[in-house]
């Protein structure tokens, strides 16, 4: 049975590139977004041009700042930042949303603090309803102008997962299915900070050797850390790990990469997010990733110097210097 009223929390990049999908599909989508003068704009332009310039939105993109509006939904998906995915969800929670609706979190993190992934965050705001995840290498500039892209969808229930990928099955977009919900949340989260990393080694000028030395060795901690973390090792081998790292270290799109290429170039964190008006994930999930692996007793070299970056208490030379002359050990 197909989807009947799609809602969509979030107007940035990710949210409209996942309602091209659907309506390449013909299935109409309501999205809400927090900001009403941005709202207002997508509205009368029928461009996201904050977000993702230059494509014309479809007439089957609807938009509301009234999250009310969404109450009739049977599909809701979360694409907002992880940093506000608690508070969505949580003045979700008041709406008359049906226990049966299907949340999807379309949002790569994991809390501060609780170390928390998407998914449980959402679950614990709607304990009834069946809670589902998206992720993979997948840039919302890509998707919109329909180049192939594959992803996974995972739940823990087969109906469900198998409801999506019919959904979002398109000739552009293919997805795979998954029972490995947090593996899938914790490869799309983890990658992000070594993207971060990659684009340090580029703006470093450090060169190809060090760049896939770099990304395997940030794979073979994605593994360490995601397995600790509850994740299958098979899944990090899939799309939303080693597939989305890929993407992500290598991509001209890729925010989180062009974050790290201006950090090894010399430039201040503050100075770079004030500059920008979309999201890179890495930052806040170096700190969350470093304190779920410290809970955990996992060696993790990599994030430990990215953290040190980020702060300010190491320069981007000094990071590199640190992770080729660490203590020798077998691979
Ligand atoms: N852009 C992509 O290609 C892509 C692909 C896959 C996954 N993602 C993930 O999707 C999530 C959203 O990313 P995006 O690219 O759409 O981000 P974005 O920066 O393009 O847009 C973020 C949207 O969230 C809104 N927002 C910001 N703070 C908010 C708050 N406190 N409450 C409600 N809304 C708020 C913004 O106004 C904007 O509409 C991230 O976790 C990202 O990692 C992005
Ligand atoms: O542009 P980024 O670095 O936020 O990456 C976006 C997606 O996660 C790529 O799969």
């Amino acid at each position: 049975m197909s989807f009947r009223h799609v809602g969509i929390i979030g107007a940035g990049s990710w949210g409209t590139a996942l309602a091209a999908v659907l309506d390449a599909n013909r299935l109409p989508t309501l999205i809400w977004g927090h900001d009403a003068e941005h709202i207002a704009r997508v509205t009368a332009t029928h461009e996201n041009s904050t977000y993702l310039p230059g494509y014309r939105l479809p007439d089957s993109f609807h938009f509301t700042t009234a999250l009310d509006d969404l109450a009739e939904c049977d599909l809701v998906l979360l694409v907002t930042p992880s940093k506000a995915v608690r508070e969505v969800a949580a003045r979700l929670s008041t709406t008359a949303l049906s226990p049966e609706a299907v949340l999807l979190s379309c949002t790569k993190g994991v809390e501060r603090g609780s170390g928390l992934r998407m998914s449980e965050i959402i679950a614990e705001c709607f304990p009834h309803n069946p809670v589902a995840v998206l992720s993979g290498p997948s840039h919302a500039e890509e998707v919109v102008q329909k180049m192939p892209t594959a992803i996974v969808l995972g739940c823990a229930r087969e109906d469900i997962r198998t409801r999506l990928q019919q959904t979002f099955a398109t000739s552009f977009f293919r997805p795979y299915t998954s029972e490995d919900v947090a593996g899938i949340e914790l490869g799309g989260a983890l990658k992000n900070i070594f993207a971060l990393a990659a684009g340090v080694s580029d703006g470093l000028g450090l060169g190809d050797n060090s760049k896939a030395a770099l990304i395997t060795r940030s794979l073979a901690e994605l593994i360490r850390l995601g397995v600790a973390l509850g994740g299958k090792r098979e899944t990090f081998q899939g799309l939303s790990g080693i597939g989305d790292l890929m993407v992500t270290c290598f991509s001209r799109h890729s925010r989180n990469r062009a974050v790290g290429e201006r950090l090894g170039k010399g430039e201040r964190l503050a100075d770079i997010v004030a500059s920008m008006n979309m999201i890179a994930e890495g930052v806040p999930t170096t700190y969350s990733a470093f304190e779920c692996a410290r809970r955990f007793g996992i060696e993790t070299p990599i994030i430990d110097q990215m953290r040190a970056l980020l702060d300010g208490t190491s320069a981007p030379r000094e990071v590199a210097l640190n992770l080729i002359t660490r203590e020798p050990k077998a691979e």
